[in-house]
């Protein structure tokens, strides 16, 4: 006879906070988020901890090496997606490892036979108005020259003109030497009047660009997440087919935490591959694992070595897989049983395996019921997708700007390599995820401050200054039906629709 789960499963928005009493210290400025993101024992501090309870999600739509660097500034962590091939992933490893404060690399990069309505097309496509030109087109190709907005007028310009007719050609820019400091860097654009600086190695190719408005925002950045070197903290993730060959190309970058990704991790595969990597690494590769949505899974990961567990199955915004195939577990009941199982885990063995709540988080207040639950951090897929940094189109749809999101087991993500069951390189025989637009929303920063002020704040009204305090003291309550009407805006005419619903951040 098949076992039986007592009760529902239950989903975040079935869940409320019960307020407990704030002193006068419970303010948002005295809550600190830090977080371990690695198994740890009794007494020890884990080897790698969050500033921010955030990573983003293993998925081509979300974690690049630009929006690695942005959430590594903010204080959390990105896992550079695994479905590329190993060189490529480890090629944006080095990318993160190496990123220099206040030098960007270009993303909207020109050749001089481009048309202006290629310039404006890109313009549009990734926000930048200021695009070098270099001879082949690559952003670290022959520098020829630049053009900023200020050198065409849309309205009257022929959009056939080409590039080399009305850009500023080389001989007539500023530029600096690689090697150039930050400091050096600014004073050469204030003293020329500048907007920005490109940086160019002896064969004057383009190495980077240093922009005037981004000078005062590389000064503050409390929580950024730095290895010993000063580097940003960077993720990648891995599979349980070719760890072999990935694992020692991501080392070899400079990955500082790895991560097995899969639907599901109950399985000898993962007990394979983790046993392979302390095999030949020890301990210095730390490697998360999962996913599971049970006490069991957990114990499993965990006596196999994983340093995280990751919950959560088919909750994602952008899953089908429980439609497809029947499996999952609403995912704060699944989160509810991990976090009760890795608290008896410490107690029985005095190792502390961090859980990461993965997929579903759509309003902020569902990343504090999460917390609240007992997830040390939170794995975010959608939520990052819609920012600049993520390395996907931004599109204009019905007049609203968009960034496309897709899931990794849909067929436009699974395109890169073809698995099947069993490891046969076959053709799938169904997909397990969508592909879809989010509503864009900006620069990462903005967002993450916003949505973790209101974590701050509810971690207040429960009497909560860290997480694990937050995860002692809260009181949760299942809520009917019926009373999540009472939660909205309800019996009023609201004068501005848009203020309808709740927002999905
Ligand atoms: N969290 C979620 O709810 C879901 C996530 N996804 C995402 O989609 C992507 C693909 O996930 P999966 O299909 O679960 O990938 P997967 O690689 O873990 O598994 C695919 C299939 O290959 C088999 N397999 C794994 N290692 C093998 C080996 N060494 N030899 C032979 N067979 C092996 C597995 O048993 C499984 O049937 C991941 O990025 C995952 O995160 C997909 C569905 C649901
Ligand atoms: O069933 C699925 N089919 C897919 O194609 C897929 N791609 C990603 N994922 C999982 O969803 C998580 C991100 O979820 P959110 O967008 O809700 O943050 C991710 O972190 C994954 O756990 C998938 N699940
Ligand atoms: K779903």
């Amino acid at each position: 006879m098949a076992t039986f789960f007592e009760g529902e499963s239950h989903t975040f928005s079935e869940y409320l906070l019960v307020p407990g009493y704030s002193s006068a210290e419970n303010i948002p400025a005295n809550v600190s988020l830090r977080t371990p993101l690695v198994r740890f024992k009794r007494g020890e501090e884990p080897a790698l901890s969050l500033n921010i309870p955030m990573v983003s999600a293993i998925m081509q739509a979300v974690s690049g090496p630009k929006l690695a660097v942005a959430l590594a500034q903010e204080g959390g962590l990105s896992f550079i997606y695994g479905s590329q091939s190993a060189d490529d992933e480890a090629a944006m490893v080095r990318e993160v490892k190496s990123y220099k404060a206040g030098f960007v690399v270009s993303d909207s990069t020109l050749t001089p036979d481009m048309t202006l309505g290629q310039v404006m097309e890109m313009k549009e496509r990734t926000g930048h108005s200021t695009m070098p030109v270099t001879d082949d087109g690559t952003s670290h190709g022959h520098l020829v020259g630049i053009v900023t907005s200020r050198d065409y007028r849309p309205s009257r310009d022929d959009r056939a003109k080409l590039v080399s007719e009305f850009m500023t050609p080389r001989e007539k820019m500023i530029v600096a030497e690689d090697g150039t400091s930050l400091k050096t860097a600014n004073d050469i654009i204030w003293d020329n009047k500048l907007n920005q600086l490109p940086i160019v190695d002896a064969d004057n190719r383009l190495v980077a660009l240093v922009f005037r408005k981004d000078y005062d925002s590389h000064k503050s950045r409390p929580d950024e997440l730095l290895d010993q070197h000063k580097r940003y903290l960077v993720g990648a993730g891995i599979n349980t087919r070719d760890y072999a060959e990935r694992v020692p190309k991501l080392v070899d970058a400079g990955a500082d935490v790895l991560c097995i990704d899969s639907s599901e991790g109950f399985s000898e595969w993962q007990k394979r591959t983790l046993a392979w990597i302390r095999e030949n690494y020890g301990d210095s590769v730390r490697v998360g694992a999962g996913n599971v949505v049970d006490a069991e899974g957990f114990r499993f990961l965990a006596d196999c070595g994983a340093d995280f567990v990751k919950v959560g199955i088919g909750g994602g915004s952008i899953c089908i897989t429980r439609e497809q195939k029947g499996i999952g577990r609403g995912q704060a009941s699944a989160l509810i049983d991990v976090c009760r199982a890795r608290d008896e885990y410490y107690e029985e063995t005095g190792v502390y395996v961090p859980v990461c709540s993965d997929g579903g988080i759509v309003y902020d207040y569902h990343m504090t019921l999460a917390l609240a639950m007992g997830a040390d951090f939170l794995m975010l897929g959608r939520y990052f997708a819609r920012f600049d940094e993520s390395p996907t189109r931004r599109v204009n749809v019905n007049g609203s700007y968009m960034k496309e999101y897709w899931g990794e087991g849909s067929a436009r993500a699974r395109n890169w390599q073809r698995y099947d069951l069993g490891g046969n390189k076959k053709g799938l025989s169904f997909v397990e995820g969508v592909d879809s637009y989010v509503p864009y929303a900006g620069p990462l920063k903005e967002n993450v401050d916003n949505s973790l002020l209101k974590v701050r704040s509810t971690m207040c009204n429960c009497g909560a200054l860290d997480l694990a305090e937050f995860r002692e003291k809260a009181k949760l309550t299942l809520v009917s039906a019926t009373s999540l009407v009472e939660g909205g805006a309800h019996d009023v005419l609201l004068k501005d629709s848009s203020q309808q619903v709740n927002f999905r951040s």
